[in-house]
């Protein structure tokens, strides 16, 4: 089966910072992988990449295609919902991704909005900080797609719900789609990881089965996680 996503000696830049260096990484259908990394590391900076928002050196190619806008079509971001004055309606906003996407799903987002609670009677403004990331969740997740990028998609929302959207999250990935999940909670989200990557070091660092960490290190994925920078530069 054709990976969902291959990036091959991928480098971007800033003026003169490097931001990510010779990156490489090769993704399977069917998975859910945690992003992980500290503030700063390029995980957002990966992601736009894979989008396309951003451009570097070195080739991206999303489920075989490498074209941006094949890539954008395979690709559900979660991105804020800058674009959208406050005082937009909730409906304007599921009308717009409904015409924008072809591969939006009204009745799975009604779905994940009432499993996320959100009323969508609201306008944006009145939203809390947790409620537009759950909106946000909903909007990504109701496309049907082969790839999403979460980013860092519970900072805002409570723990209580957090558990539970973590818990559910793969009831809403189609059996195929890989799952790519930014997050800082790396403890939270360890337990539904198939793999994980971290970004260090300005490049793609360690690329692990989430199985396999658990195993041989004995211990859990967080520890594995701060292992690393304990350890300083050394790579495994
Ligand atoms: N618009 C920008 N202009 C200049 N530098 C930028 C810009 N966006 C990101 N950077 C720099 O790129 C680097 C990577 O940032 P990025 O947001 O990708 O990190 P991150 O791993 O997602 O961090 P966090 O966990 O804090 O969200 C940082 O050093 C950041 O300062």
């Amino acid at each position: 089966m054709t990976d969902s996503l291959s990036i091959q000696n991928v480098t971007y830049k800033r003026g003169m910072k490097t931001i990510l260096h010779d990156a490489n990484l090769t993704l399977a259908p069917g998975k859910i992988v945690g992003l992980l990394g500290e503030n700063g590391a390029g995980k957002t900076t990966l992601m736009r990449l894979i989008t396309g928002s951003a451009k570097g050196a070195g080739d991206i190619m999303v489920s075989g295609d490498t074209a941006e806008a094949d890539r954008k079509r395979h690709v559900s971001f979660s991105e804020q919902l800058r674009g959208f004055a406050g005082n937009t309606k909730l409906t304007r906003i599921i009308a717009f991704y409904e015409t924008v996407y072809e591969d939006f799903e009204a009745d799975r987002f009604t779905e994940l909005a009432t499993f996320l609670q959100i009323d969508t009677s609201l306008k944006l403004a009145a939203l809390s900080k947790g409620m537009k990331e759950k909106l946000v969740i909903a909007l990504t997740l109701a496309r049907r797609t082969n790839l999403y990028l979460l980013d860092e998609p519970f900072s805002g929302i409570d723990s209580m719900s957090r558990k539970k959207i973590i818990n559910s999250i793969i009831q809403w990935k189609p059996e195929n789609a890989t799952m790519v999940i930014s997050d800082h909670y790396v403890s939270e989200i360890a337990p539904i990881l198939d793999e994980i990557v971290i970004v260090k070091d300005q490049t793609i660092y360690a690329h692990r089965q989430a199985d396999e960490v658990r195993e041989e290190f004995h211990i859990g994925i967080e520890a594995y996680y701060e292992s690393l920078y304990e350890r300083g530069n050394d790579n495994d």
